[in-house]
């Protein structure tokens, strides 16, 4: 018998997450049945959509959303050996049984030296979201001038990157020097602190002066309103996330967008990963091989213990995360 310990949502997020919102708790598995798998977690992923999710799709008293990278403990499925590692959708668990049906074994030829975790961030979901969102959406080109924000995260990271192996200028925005640092340390050749600037549209002018073809959005609200007015005329902007609404309680009110779309003829694009699902495979075989030969660098901020997820969630919407967030059991 195994006794998992498992993170339940106590009490429904009202505005900013809080530790006491979360409840840890045991759960005894039961043995095996024929065509099953006992799973492990040795990383799981702390991720924005857990918030806005969990509004829409959990109760109070539910296990916590998530992924993570799992190893096969004990098997009675002959497709998956024990030892093999695995993503799966098991949520915020030491331990889990598992029918087989959803889980994704790492993409083949990864290397033993590659940190598995990075299934998680920038050869996993994250990644994704980053190279479907730029070529399929912001469908980007040699010479475009490309702004994300949230740039030193698990997507934007990824963003800048692969719009720099695509021909592009790059400006990143992120929350901290350290951050700034990181950005030109990772070949983005404009970044800035959307902190400490004195105007964001000062700074946004100053990183290009000709404005922007591209715009990867990760975080809405005040910097997109200043973003979208710096557009080319036929720009692109493809809106990834929101996350400076994620935690608001009340709804954000204006400036709109129809005006400046309007005269700069812009296309605007919501999109979720998972539309690509059918070409998942040919995207992270991609960002394994850029990965491998090092055209695509990755970090990431990694908390110690499973006692530590709601820290690490906090923590990671807060901004203390440079590259992925992820936990490690
Ligand atoms: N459409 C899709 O299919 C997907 C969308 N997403 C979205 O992409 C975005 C980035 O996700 P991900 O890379 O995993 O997360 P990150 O690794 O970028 O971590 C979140 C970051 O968001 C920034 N942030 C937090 N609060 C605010 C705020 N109020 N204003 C501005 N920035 C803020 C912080 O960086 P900083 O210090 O720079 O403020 C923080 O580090 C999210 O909006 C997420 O929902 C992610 C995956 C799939
Ligand atoms: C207003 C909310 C916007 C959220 C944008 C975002 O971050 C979306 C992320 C999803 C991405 O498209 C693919 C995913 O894996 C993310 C959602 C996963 C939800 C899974 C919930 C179920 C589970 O884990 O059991």
């Amino acid at each position: 018998m195994v006794t998992a310990k498992v993170w339940v949502l106590k009490k429904h997020f009202e505005g900013f997450p809080k530790t006491s919102d979360f409840e840890l708790k045991q759960i005894e598995l039961p043995n095996l049945k024929d065509g099953e798998v006992l799973l492990e977690s040795v990383f799981l992923s702390v991720d924005p959509y857990m918030r806005p999710y969990s509004r829409r799709d959990m109760k109070e008293g539910d296990i916590m959303i998530g992924t993570q990278v799992a190893r096969i403990v004990e098997s009675k499925n002959p497709v998956f050996k024990e030892g093999v590692f695995v993503v799966a959708r098991g949520g915020w668990r030491t331990h889990f049984i598992s029918d087989g049906k959803d889980l994704q074994l790492l993409p083949s030829g990864w290397p033993e030296s590659l940190p598995k975790s990075l299934a998680l961030g920038t050869i996993g979901m994250p990644g994704l979201t980053a190279y479907f969102g730029l070529l399929k959406v912001c469908k980007i080109k040699p010479g475009d001038t490309v702004l994300v924000n949230a740039a030193a995260g698990a997507v934007g990271s990824v963003v800048g990157q692969l719009a720099k192996i695509g021909g592009c200028k790059v400006v990143g925005s992120a929350g901290s020097d350290d951050k700034v640092a990181y950005l030109k340390k990772i070949n983005f050749d404009e970044a800035f602190n959307y902190k400490t600037v004195q105007s964001l549209d000062e700074a946004l002018r100053k990183a290009s002066p000709d404005g922007y073809d591209c715009f990867f959005d990760n975080v809405g609200g005040e910097f997109a309103t200043a973003a979208i007015k710096q557009m080319k005329k036929y720009g692109r902007i493809a809106i990834c996330g929101a996350i400076s609404q994620y935690n608001e309680s009340l709804p954000q009110k204006g400036p709109y967008v129809q005006v400046p779309m309007l005269f700069k003829e812009l296309q605007m694009e919501g999109f979720i990963v998972t539309r690509w699902d059918s070409h998942r495979e040919e995207g992270l075989k991609a960002l394994l091989k850029w990965v491998v030969e090092g055209k695509v660098k990755y970090c990431e901020h990694v908390t110690e213990g499973f006692m530590n997820m709601p820290m690490a969630f906090i923590g990671m919407l807060k901004g203390e995360n440079i590259g992925k967030a992820v936990v490690k059991v």
